[in-house]
């Protein structure tokens, strides 16, 4: 189904729901979503080991980029002057870049939270940096982003529910200043609130509705993925998702495992994106139908068989596990980039066959055939 918008409109349309799983598309001048979509993250304008030809061909319509390494190391104004983003890396889909507070708290040393932004030290050469909100939805505007975040603090679990208020709180009057600064730019682009709260409902509550009563296209749900067991993550999606606007996409932020995404695909989200693909093949781990396959393991090293045979990706058929894990052994880039290259492609296979189960409405036994497949391992 090709889905025409005109040029210069972001938009999203429903096309199936199966209980609280949805499919559908995010229209963007830059090309079609579909969700469930699992978003590659290019963290400094490259999907690590991939060619963006593979990504695109693996199935991903959209990529992520990350507004705080890039406003370091080239500099937003740069990339503006050098044609935006998408001309810099070589990647016509649409990008979705981060708004920065998050890799702040977590990479940058000396940082300071206050009313305005953050003011933090560059883990790059140590030069002390501004980001307000109004700045980072301008550097934003420079890589030339389709879909953008607005600035948020994220807590880290566990916290007191003082703290998990205090900053919700806050991202509320930075979702406020962030809208406000995103007016400047070109149509067709869109910027996302982030729901925050921590673990405590009655914030998850609050911010769900103080945002969806601002009229963001897109919303979504941060300070999940940060260490909390999987049924605190997935209880908070079941506490924000009946107060969102259905007519609007939901992106879980930072997630996650294949088990993951299946899981909150049910409860109610359209997008995701996540380093454990490309993260996990530069550690020999490699995400299969049968599970996952340790290719550090010696288990492997007369192996003939590749990681999936039925696979239409050449990493998953065309190579032996006895390669991959003598590449692996020799610490050889390309064991990294093969192994990498099929994560990236199971894990959009997994949200296609997701697409196309909704779409039939039957969700559930996909689901659990999928996971059949994990349980009964590698044969
Ligand atoms: N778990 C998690 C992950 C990310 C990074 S998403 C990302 N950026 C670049 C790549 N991926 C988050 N980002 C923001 N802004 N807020 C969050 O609460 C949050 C939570």
């Amino acid at each position: 189904m090709t889905v025409h918008t005109p040029a210069d409109t972001f938009s999203f349309a429903l096309s199936a729901t199966d209980g609280a799983a949805r499919t559908g598309f995010v229209s963007t001048p830059r090309g079609v979503i579909r969700t469930p979509a699992f978003m590659p993250v290019g963290t400094v304008a490259t999907v690590k080991g991939l060619y963006f030809d593979q990504v695109k061909a693996a199935g991903a319509d959209i990529v992520l980029a990350n507004t705080y390494h890039l406003m370091l190391r080239p500099g937003a104004e740069r990339v503006a002057k050098l044609g935006g983003l998408h001309k810099f890396m070589r990647w016509d889909g649409p990008i979705l870049t981060d708004s920065g507070g998050f890799q702040v708290m977590s990479l940058s040393s000396l940082r300071k939270m206050s009313e305005n932004g953050v003011t933090f030290r560059s883990h790059v050469d140590g030069a002390i940096h501004e980001m307000s909100p109004e700045r980072s939805v301008e550097i934003q505007g420079l890589l030339g982003a389709d879909i953008q975040m607005q600035l948020d603090e994220c807590v880290r679990l566990p916290c007191t529910e003082e703290e998990a208020a205090r900053a919700m709180r806050l991202s509320l009057r930075w979702a406020e200043r962030s809208k406000r600064a995103f007016e400047a730019q070109p149509k067709g682009r869109a910027l996302f609130g982030i729901v925050q709260g921590g673990a405590v409902p009655a914030l998850r509550v609050e911010s769900a509705r103080e945002l969806a009563g601002m009229d963001f296209p897109g919303y979504s749900i941060g300070g999940l993925a940060v260490g909390e067991p999987q049924e605190v993550m997935l209880a908070m999606i079941e506490t924000v998702e009946p107060h969102l606007p259905t007519a609007k996409p939901r992106y879980l932020m930072g997630v996650g495992t294949p088990d993951d995404l299946l899981e909150s695909v049910a409860r109610g989200i359209d997008m995701f994106d996540c380093v454990m693909p490309t993260r996990s093949g530069r550690h020999a781990l490699a995400f299969t139908r049968f599970g996952r396959i340790n290719l550090k393991n010696a288990r492997h090293a007369e192996d003939p068989r590749p990681l999936d045979e039925e696979s239409d990706c050449p990493a998953l058929r065309d190579y032996s596990r006895a390669y991959l894990h003598h590449l692996v052994r020799c610490q050889e880039m390309l064991g990294s980039m093969l192994i990498s290259w099929a994560n990236i492609h199971y894990y959009q296979q997994l949200m296609a066959g997701a697409r196309k189960a909704i779409a039939e409405g039957r969700y559930g036994d996909y689901v659990a055939q999928v996971k059949d497949g994990w349980a009964r391992g590698d044969l």
